[in-house]
């Protein structure tokens, strides 16, 4: 099976709210809510995927991320390795440039069950403020 190595940003402004984009109903994962970001290209790090992948998804360029964990998960269909970064330090206002929702949400009330599988984890380390 495939193993997509997938660059993550959790974007936290200093009110403690993250930015999220809805997943499109067409694809894997379809209508979940999701930190943005998207696959690490052949010879990209991953801290170079994620600057791609949140100038493409939200508009933003990142000046600072702060790597916090990774986690991987076997789907049906593939599996995943997500590298998840705190990012709260960029240039801009994310926004959902390709169409997707978006909302800010309190660090507080992010529900796990929104998201993939392969986040809940993260989640709840958010939730319980550990980050
Ligand atoms: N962006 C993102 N992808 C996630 C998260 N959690 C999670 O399991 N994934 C999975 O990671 C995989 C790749 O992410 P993606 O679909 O955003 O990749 P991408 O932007 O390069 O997509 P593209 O092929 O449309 O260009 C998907 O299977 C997706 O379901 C998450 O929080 N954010
Ligand atoms: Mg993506």
């Amino acid at each position: 099976m495939k193993n997509l190595q997938v660059a993550v940003g959790i974007i936290r402004n200093t009110k403690k709210e993250i930015f999220l984009t809805q997943r499109a109903s067409t694809s894997h994962m379809a209508n979940k809510w999701e930190f943005p970001g998207g696959k690490i290209e052949a010879g990209e790090t991953a801290l170079e995927g994620l600057i791609r992948e949140l100038m493409e998804e939200t508009g933003i360029t990142v000046t600072e991320a702060q790597p916090i964990g990774t986690a991987s998960h076997t789907y049906q269909e593939v599996s995943v390795t997500l590298y998840f970064y705190l990012v709260e330090q960029w240039a801009g206002e994310p926004w959902g440039k390709e169409g997707q929702p978006q909302r800010w949400i309190a660090q507080t009330d992010l529900k796990a069950d929104e998201f993939p599988p392969a986040n809940i984890e993260m989640v709840k380390r958010l939730v319980k403020g550990e980050l």
